[in-house]
Parts: structure tokens; C-alpha cells; sequence
């Protein structure tokens, strides 16, 4: 389904700006005031709000059939998604992220780009990893985002369900994944122009209910974490690591 310019709005108008990539260090130094909010399930938003839990879909060891969130995390999505132009719907990725998904993300893509850069010191290959993984930590005072229940991926789909493209794939590690990238080329086709404009729309949609966005990945967005804080220019982060409540956490704390 193709829909017009006119019918994306002032949001798809307006460029993504350039920010620099964070520095990770100092985000660690970011102060932590942790809330107790809970977890929350996306799959019980109303539309226009679609959830594909990618990494359970693509088998990745660990990762969960559902994608959950801190609780204004998902109020904010869903005032997002009633924010889209009519036929446009928002579809959640991921949210929460137990620590062994982390860590098998990392590992993967760390391994790839060292088998494909054999000539890569460790320091390149941190870099290179970390521009599109996050180092799998579990520490209080600097976990990784999507540990905390405050990141969360996300993209765009049509009235049809069918997601829209965005000019790279989710999770592409590429320079074509940077949120700016399609508004630093010339001479776009009709292909990219659009997928700007989507981009564009994403991004805006987004930061219009407090979130931000990592510089190297159009789909990455955070509420509450130290990556939030940073780019928010907020004093403190809102949420530390969590986890999902078990049944046995549940009945010992009813005891
Ligand atoms: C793996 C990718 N979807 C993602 O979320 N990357 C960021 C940098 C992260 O791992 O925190
Ligand atoms: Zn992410």
C-alpha cells in the first residue's frame, strides 16, 4: 500500500539531526535513581500497536515469546502509535532483554566481524561491535538498555501489517542503519526518499513522547535508561537492570 506524502504529515518533512555516537564510559558514570515500575506485556496494547517479538521468532537461545516493557515505556508507545498518520501502525521488536540474549547478540556479531576483519585489534572489534550491541552487563550502576525494560526496538507497518521500508534491514550492521544516514546522500531515489521520510516519521513520533534515539540504529530508542539520560539531557536514569517476576519470587513474597 502506498500512501502520500501530504498524508505522512509535518513529522516526515523534518530531517533526523546528526548526534554523536555515545561514549560508554561516561554513560556508566550516569547517576541511577532505580524505580520499582513493573514489567508490562506489549501484546495487550490495543492497535495500532503490533508486537513481533524478533529475537523468540528467529530462535535465539533464551530470548522470550513476548515483549515486555516498563509500564510508562508502554504508555508512551502507545500514545506513539495513536500519534501515526491513519493506516501507519507502530510493531515492537524487542523491549526487555534477558542477559543471555544480550550476551549471544554480542558474542554473534563480534565473532562475525572478526572472521570478516581477521586484521581487527580488540579495541576495533569492541568498537565495531558496539556500535550495533550494547556490552552485555548486568551491573546496577551500568547495565545494558534493553536490560532495564526502558529500550526498545521498533518500525513502522502498513494498514495491511506489512512492515515499511525503512532503506536497511532491523539489525543491519551497516552504515545504512545510522538514523541520518538516507539524509546525508544526494540524489535519492524514489525507494530511499521514502524510506527517509519513514524514518523521519519514526524518529519524530518517537521523541514527541520523551524518547530518544541511539545515532547508529533508526529502529533503537530509549525512555529511563542511562542512554535516555545522556541524550535527554536528563540528571538521572530512571531504571537499574530488571527481571521478569517468577512464580517462586511471587509466592515467596505472599508468604
Ligand atoms: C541488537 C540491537 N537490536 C540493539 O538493541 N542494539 C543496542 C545497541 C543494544 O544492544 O543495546
Ligand atoms: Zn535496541
Amino acid at each position: 500500500m502506498t500512501l502520500s506524502d501530504s498524508h505522512l504529515g509535518t513529522w516526515a518533512k523534518t530531517p533526523i539531526p546528526h548526534l554523536a555516537e555515545p561514549c560508554w564510559e561516561d554513560l556508566s558514570r550516569l547517576p541511577i535513581e532505580p524505580s520499582d515500575e513493573p514489567l508490562v506485556p506489549m501484546s495487550l496494547a490495543p492497535e495500532p500497536v503490533k508486537v513481533f517479538p524478533a529475537y523468540a521468532r528467529l530462535g535465539i537461545p533464551g530470548a522470550v515469546p513476548e515483549c515486555y516493557v516498563r509500564e510508562s515505556v508502554y504508555r508512551r508507545l502507545l500514545a506513539v502509535a495513536r500519534a501515526l498518520p491513519d493506516g501507519i501502525g507502530l510493531v515492537v521488536l524487542d523491549g526487555w532483554r534477558p542477559w543471555r540474549v544480550q550476551q549471544y547478540l554480542f558474542d554473534t556479531l563480534y565473532e562475525t566481524i572478526h572472521t570478516h576483519h581477521p586484521e581487527f585489534d580488540e579495541a576495533t572489534l569492541l568498537e565495531r561491535t558496539r556500535e550495533f550491541v550494547s556490552v552485555p552487563s548486568r551491573d546496577p550502576l551500568a547495565p545494558s538498555p534493553h536490560l532495564t525494560g526502558g529500550a526498545v526496538d521498533v518500525t513502522l507497518c502498513d494498514a495491511d501489517g506489512l512492515m515499511l521500508d525503512m532503506g536497511s534491514l532491523f539489525d543491519e550492521a551497516s552504515p545504512a542503519s545510522h538514523s541520518d544516514y538516507l539524509e546525508r546522500l544526494n540524489d535519492l531515489d524514489e525507494r530511499k526518499r521514502r524510506a527517509r521520510d519513514y524514518r523521519r516519521l519514526l524518529y519524530h513520533a518517537m521523541c514527541a513522547q520523551g524518547f530518544t534515539n541511539l545515532p547508529s540504529e533508526w529502529w533503537h530508542y530509549d525512555y529511563g535508561d542511562q542512554l535516555w539520560t545522556h541524550y535527554g539531557g536528563h540528571a538521572r536514569a530512571l531504571y537499574g537492570p530488571t527481571e521478569l517476576d517468577t512464580i517462586e519470587s511471587r509466592w515467596r513474597r505472599q508468604l
